[in-house]
């Protein structure tokens, strides 16, 4: 069995990855952290893991990290990075959700995170962890960094035209919409429910964090620099991203059939038939990005559906899939959840 600990065990990331773990054939959680509740049974808290989970919280300075095999980070930004040399040297592999080690180029994410980095060196080895890309870098890594949400969602879509250079690289558009979840479950005024329900707002337009992270995944696809406009919403769902995909197309190939072909293979990458709106729900809960290409009236404009649940393929899951390579494990152990319907 591989012994795993989560610090962040309160927040919402945190509890999807118990969700997930509790039901994984191979693991045994250890320690499960919580600052403020330290002490109180974690099934008290969550009561959707009765019977499943027996662990207390336990304080993330007393917690006894250092002998699991894995540890996972549900925590802000600049958590993992304070902790993650200490548990490496110990043997212990670190996969962080936050962004402590997504973005290579340390000024950058200085300046987008606003914050000094503590761990530059792991920075470098640390492999970004998106499976459909890094598969074999991900199996030797003693650093995971789990993409992000809209980056997940984002990424795959664009992967096969980017790759293949399909299409202009210098005008891409981004619009993306995210469930209130995204925002993860510490109180802040605008995920109120009377500030967000009923209401449709962009944000982060002049620049989102997530822009540098993006930027720097589909220009290593296209190995050239990538011109990129990203555009974030929020909306009145709990789970769920929808990111609609602009590209200008300057090589005519059957979209379809490359998108079928790059992801032939792989178990949380669905490519829709020829003409599919794939839904957030038809993702809810579960670790899977529907994808549909389209290429309306013909033109030289093509349009990437793209949808995954923020807390699963977008965090939590695709965490358990890299744990899964990490491991020598079936990718897809502990990850056959099926989406709820209605
Ligand atoms: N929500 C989402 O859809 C996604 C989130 N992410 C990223 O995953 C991470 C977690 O997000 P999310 O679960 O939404 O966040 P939450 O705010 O819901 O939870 C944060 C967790 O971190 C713990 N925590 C906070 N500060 C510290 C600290 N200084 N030391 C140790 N633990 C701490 C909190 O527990 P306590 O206060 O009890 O100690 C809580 O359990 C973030 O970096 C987020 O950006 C990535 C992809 C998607
Ligand atoms: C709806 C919402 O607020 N979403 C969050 C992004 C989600 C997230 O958790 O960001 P990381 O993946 O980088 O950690 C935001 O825009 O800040």
């Amino acid at each position: 069995m591989i012994k795993v600990g989560v610090v962040g065990g309160t927040g919402y990331t945190g509890v999807e990855l118990l969700r997930l773990l509790a039901q994984h054939p191979d693991v045994e959680l250890k320690a499960i952290t919580s600052r403020g509740d330290a002490g109180v049974p974690v099934a008290n808290m969550f009561p959707s893991l009765r019977r499943r989970v027996d662990l207390c919280f336990v304080d993330p300075q007393s917690a006894d990290l250092g002998s699991c095999d894995v540890v996972f980070f549900a925590t802000p930004n600049g958590i993992a990075m304070q902790q993650a040399a200490e548990l490496v040297a110990a043997g212990v592999k670190v996969i962080d959700l936050a962004a402590d080690f997504r973005i290579s180029d340390i000024a950058e994410w200085e300046k987008w995170y606003g914050m000094k980095h503590a761990c530059p060196e792991l920075v470098a080895e640390a492999v970004y962890g998106l499976p459909e890309v890094n598969r074999e870098a991900i199996k030797k890594a003693r650093v995971i960094a789990n993409p992000g949400c809209y980056p997940t969602a984002v990424q795959l879509g664009f992967l096969p035209l980017v790759e293949a250079g399909v299409i202009e690289l210098d005008n891409l558009v981004a619009d993306a919409k995210s469930g209130v979840s995204g925002a993860g479950r510490k109180a802040e005024t605008h995920i109120l429910f009377s500030e967000s329900a009923d209401n449709f707002q962009a944000y982060g337009v002049a620049g989102h964090r997530h822009l540098p992270e993006i930027r720097q995944g589909l220009s290593r696809f296209a190995n050239a620099p990538v011109g990129l406009t990203f555009v974030p919403h929020l909306t009145p769902m709990i789970r769920g991203i929808h990111a609609t995909l602009y590209g200008r197309i300057k090589k005519d190939v059957d979209l379809q059939a490359l998108f079928e072909e790059r992801f032939a293979g792989e178990a949380f990458v669905d490519v829709m038939p020829k003409g599919s709106h794939p839904s957030t729900r038809s993702v809810r809960s579960a670790n899977m990005c529907r994808i549909a290409v389209h290429r309306p009236q013909g033109g030289d404009v093509v349009v990437v559906l793209s949808v995954i649940d923020n807390l699963v393929k977008g965090a939590a899951g695709q965490a358990v899939q890299n744990m899964n390579i990490l491991f020598g494990l079936d990718e897809t152990a502990g990850l056959g959840q099926i989406p709820l319907m209605p």
